[in-house]
């Protein structure tokens, strides 16, 4: 499928990106908007010929009826038999979704306006701790039932006016000690949020906070709520089916912050604002479903994403958002993208023959600039950059760190395409050095340029702006696995080191031996033992 584009790729391999701006229209032609969000991909080396065989090969993989499939609530999760419905989460005036016949949105609304009636109670103060009212919140959970809520409060810092939330994933007992260490049990309401309810870190997190909790006060579960598709397991914990709020199977873990998981989000900054960002995600769901191929934000997202991975064959890409309460998105992105795409067999269980979804990491600007860049500048690999920035920040008494910020990021994508010829990094060192040393010194001052990035420019970090970014990043990492031809639902490469886990558990206390372990688990478990 790549080899037609890999052949063409091969055709322009020695055009420099910044001649395709002798096009006056080259910016305009690479770029989507999506309402008032703008996709720029013009600093890539994709030209007409390249954007129309992507979209070909999203055409013939079937993108615009397996999109149509998800929405409609058909079991494309195929190896656990579940529909694909987060989106469901968000449709807020939207209609019936059916799935199995029957209409899920009534039990959508209901869950929404319980949260929604509690998130108030919290607020307000009507819902109190047994030491008055909830001053702290405690989300334990991990993976799709932290990074979620954990990067969204962050991102939503300005709009935050609800009691403080603390996010606690790590079985690491570093993490809930630190976390609870200061905070009053008695005004701390525990959120529990984990949709299966067995995960062995979220458990022992929350027997803890438990533990922790029955020290101060009369009743712990009081203060306990619970966020789970297994109702029967928050029973047995203890918790009161009126804290408990439900979803069905068919919002995935990394998918789930538009729901029940987005709890600790809605306590933090209220209903309104949190409807506000799942308005935002039905946006981007409604243009996504309607947009032209060529047009549509989500689609281009995955083509440009491809094209560097499938056909150029760069490993990795770096997500750097100019905004430092997205400084979460890289963590969550890689979960989102990685936990989807990062399979090696076809839906239909054959080997992959060709790479499926690339490494993703990042940091936000400008922080990056002063630890990684170098290498994203001059290193031998070619990393595609996906930038992103708001034309306004939330602190207008600050404008001048915002200028600074924005002139950073387009400077950044500016460098990277551009580079620094020879000939300038000579002129750069003439007078400081001459000779051999002045062409060995300004050797290292050449930029090789001709490296792609992408910029996604918002208005403002606003909770609907938000929404639409993270579905966004969803339906590109949905079009990059229909593509693929993978199933970007289900996660199995987990379960190996979960079960061998369980299996070290005796192991590592000395209970049992390490006959049958390799040579290294087993120097590496007597190192730890004869340490304690
Ligand atoms: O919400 P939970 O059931 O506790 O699951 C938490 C996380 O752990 C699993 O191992 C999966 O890899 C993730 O997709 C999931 O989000």
């Amino acid at each position: 499928m790549w080899d037609a584009l890999k052949t063409y790729a091969g055709t322009i391999a020695d055009r420099r990106i910044d001649s395709l701006f002798d096009d006056p229209d080259r910016a305009g032609g690479f770029s989507t908007r999506m309402g008032d969000m703008l996709f720029d991909y013009s600093k890539t080396q994709l030209d007409d010929t390249a954007r129309k065989m992507l979209l070909d090969v999203a055409r013939a993989a079937g993108v615009e009826a397996a999109r149509d499939a998800m929405f409609a609530g058909a079991p494309i999760n195929d190896t656990e038999g579940r529909a694909v419905l987060h989106t469901a989460l968000r449709n807020l005036d939207g209609g019936p979704v059916t799935v199995e016949g029957e209409d899920v949105m009534p039990g959508v609304l209901d869950t929404l306006a319980r949260m929604e009636a509690f998130a108030t109670a919290v607020r307000d103060g009507s819902f109190a701790g047994q030491g008055g009212q909830i001053t702290d919140v405690v989300n334990i959970g991990i993976g799709g039932s932290d990074l979620g809520p954990a990067m969204a409060t962050l991102a939503l810092a300005p709009y935050h006016d609800g009691p403080r939330c603390h996010f606690v994933s790590n079985v690491d007992g570093a993490h809930i000690a630190d976390t609870v260490r200061g905070l009053d049990p008695a005004t701390t309401l525990v959120i529990v949020a984990s949709k299966t309810f067995t995960t062995i870190e979220t458990m022992t997190n929350a027997r803890t906070a438990r533990a922790w909790m029955s020290d101060t006060v009369t009743d712990p579960a009081a203060q306990f709520a619970a966020l789970s598709s297994a109702e029967d397991k928050t029973a047995e914990f203890g918790i009161d089916p009126s804290r408990v709020f439900g979803f069905e199977d068919w919002v995935g873990g990394r998918y789930s912050m538009w729901g029940p998981i987005g709890l600790s989000l809605m306590i933090a900054v209220g209903p309104d604002a949190f409807r506000a960002m799942l308005r935002g995600a039905q946006a981007m769901d409604r243009h996504f479903r309607s947009a032209d191929l060529a047009e549509n934000m989500p689609v281009m997202l995955a083509l440009v994403g491809m094209w560097h991975n499938q056909v150029m064959d760069y490993a990795t890409r770096a997500v750097l958002p100019y905004d430092q309460r997205l400084s979460r998105l890289p963590a969550y992105l890689q979960q989102l993208e990685m936990e989807s795409n990062g399979k090696g067999v076809a839906r239909d269980g054959t080997t992959l023959p060709y790479h499926s979804g690339p490494v993703v990491w990042g940091e936000p600007g400008t922080n990056g600039q002063h630890a990684f860049y170098q290498l994203i500048h001059q290193g031998t690999r070619v990393i595609p950059c996906e930038f992103m920035v708001a034309a306004q920040g939330h602190e207008p008494e600050l404008q001048h760190h915002h200028n600074l910020l924005v002139a950073n990021c387009l400077a950044q994508s500016e460098a990277l395409m551009r580079g620094r010829t020879l000939d300038e990094a000579r002129a750069k060192v003439a007078g400081k050095f001459d000779g051999d040393e002045l062409e060995r010194q300004a050797r290292h001052r050449v930029f090789p340029g001709n490296r792609p990035s992408t910029t996604l420019v918002y208005p403002q970090l606003t909770p609907e702006i938000f929404g639409q970014i993270v579905a966004l990043y969803e339906h590109r990492v949905f079009v990059e696995g229909v593509i693929l031809g993978i199933n970007s639902f289900d996660q199995w490469g987990v379960e190996l080191g979960k079960e061998l886990a369980t299996a070290l558990g005796p192991v590592v206390t000395g209970e049992e031996g390490t006959d049958g372990k390799d040579g290294s688990t087993a120097q590496l478990v007597d190192y730890i033992l004869a340490r304690r």
